[in-house]
């Protein structure tokens, strides 16, 4: 059965729930709210390995626009500054923040989790980003322009940027703080245009911030569902399955005898109805035999209950491999079992009887202890052409089964 704290939070996770809700009940699958990850830690990680090949495709399209619009930028470079220190060495950071980020790029087609685990890219952003506050430095002529970019920068390493938001938002506070710091310190802001511009930056932060929580919320919420309703699928097809074994043992035991495995008497009851209207039907031959075992109180009485158990068990083995399949065998109770023969004549039935008889006679049977021998009488009959009864019929046999008793046992006793 799913569990009921399964079932509750697979309710829980319906598109369009406030995060709130789902998170406040602590259900195995609820989202942090600020960050947009599960909380269960196992859960976060198949998440990010499901998803870490379709991330590294977007990290890397992402990582050449950055490294694209890094290296274009050195065009203006040039026709600004010209082909002096001051160009090359906003060149040189451009060519290093690029080796950095290629390095990144060929690092996660390599190996595609690295673009789930979030310092990686940290790091490389941290490192490109001090880097590009060398533009303040040497390109004071477009102060307005790189603020801007800036103010993109920080969007794309939230927004854009396929990275856990935990490593994100840390990384976009660094660079608007540091940009902020690096125009006070070379004098382009006073005080208050310093805390103004760290509130302008900040804006981006929090749109980026909303959007790509939203957006990891839903794709985990997504993946729960996937999950849960595979979960549930695998439980429902094992209660299947499970319900399924449990009905064929009930039909099994309701059906047969529990010691022998034969038909039991409600079951052979219903095939030999079955036959004798065939047998009617069509007009063929159908024989019956009743095998009593002979002196089997002896067994019982010389050698234990439970050897007597294990004879009647291989005696109903016995049965089974030397009567055909359409044969329908049966115990009728204690050591009597009954056969029924589908198209057989009276002559073809004492023939298989009397070759069960000397099989029998000619096996030992193994009680564990020791070998024995037993024997059987069988009395047999076949039905008769007006014959419709099959309470008649084993009357018959049981009468003929009496007379072979009589006269001696071990024997095949026509009726
Ligand atoms: N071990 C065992 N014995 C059983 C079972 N059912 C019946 N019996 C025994 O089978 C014996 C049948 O004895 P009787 O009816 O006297 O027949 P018999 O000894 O075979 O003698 P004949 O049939 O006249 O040759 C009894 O002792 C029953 O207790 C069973 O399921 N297991």
């Amino acid at each position: 059965m799913p569990s009921r704290h399964l079932l509750k939070g697979f309710r829980c996770l319906k598109w369009g729930q406030p995060i709130s809700t789902h998170v406040a009940k602590g259900y195995e699958w609820s989202i942090k709210p600020w960050w947009g990850e599960f909380r269960n830690k196992e859960h976060e990680q198949a998440f990010l390995r499901q998803h870490a090949p379709l991330v590294a495709g977007q990290l890397q399209l992402a990582l050449l626009v950055w490294m694209f619009l890094l290296l274009i930028f050195a065009i203006p470079d040039y026709l600004t500054l010209g082909p002096g220190t001051d160009f090359f060495i906003l060149l040189a950071m451009r060519l290093a923040t690029s080796v950095l980020i290629l390095a990144l790029f060929v690092a996660v087609g390599f190996k595609a989790q690295l673009a789930v685990q979030g310092r990686w890219i940290s790091l490389v952003e941290v490192v490109a980003i001090s880097l590009f506050m060398l533009v303040y430095f040497y390109r004071p002529d477009i102060l307005s322009w790189t603020i801007t970019v800036t103010l993109l920068m920080i969007l794309g390493v939230i927004a854009l940027v396929p990275n856990r938001l935990k490593a994100a938002v840390p990384v976009a506070f660094y660079m608007a703080v540091l940009t902020a710091l690096v125009l006070l310190y070379l004098g382009s802001l006073d005080e208050s245009e310093f805390v103004g511009l760290l509130v302008i930056f900040s804006l981006p932060i929090g749109i980026g911030w909303a959007g790509a929580l939203r957006a990891n919320v839903l794709q985990r919420r997504q993946f729960a569902l996937f999950q849960q309703s595979t979960q549930l699928n695998a439980e429902l097809t094992r209660e299947i399955e499970m319900r399924k074994r449990l009905q064929e043992q009930l039909q099994h035991q309701a059906t047969t005898d529990a010691l022998t495995g034969l038909n039991n008497r409600h079951q052979y009851q219903q095939l030999f109805a079955r036959e004798l209207s065939r047998s009617m039907r069509l007009r063929q031959p159908m024989s019956l035999g009743i095998i009593d075992l002979d002196h089997f109180k002896q067994v019982n009485d010389t050698w234990g209950h439970s050897a007597g158990d294990e004879v009647l068990r291989r005696v109903a083995q016995l049965c089974r491999d030397n009567f055909r399949d359409i044969d329908i065998l049966g115990r009728l109770g204690g050591e009597e079992f009954v056969v029924l023969l589908p198209d057989t004549t009276q002559e073809q039935a004492i023939i298989v009887a009397q070759r069960f008889i000397e099989t029998l006679a000619n096996t030992p049977i193994d009680i564990g202890t020791r070998d024995i021998q037993v024997t059987a009488t069988i009395g047999v009959v076949t039905r008769q052409p007006d014959e419709t009864s099959l309470e008649g019929l084993i009357k018959r046999a049981d009468d003929a089964l009496y007379k072979g008793k009589e006269a001696g046992r071990n024997q095949v006793m026509p009726g």
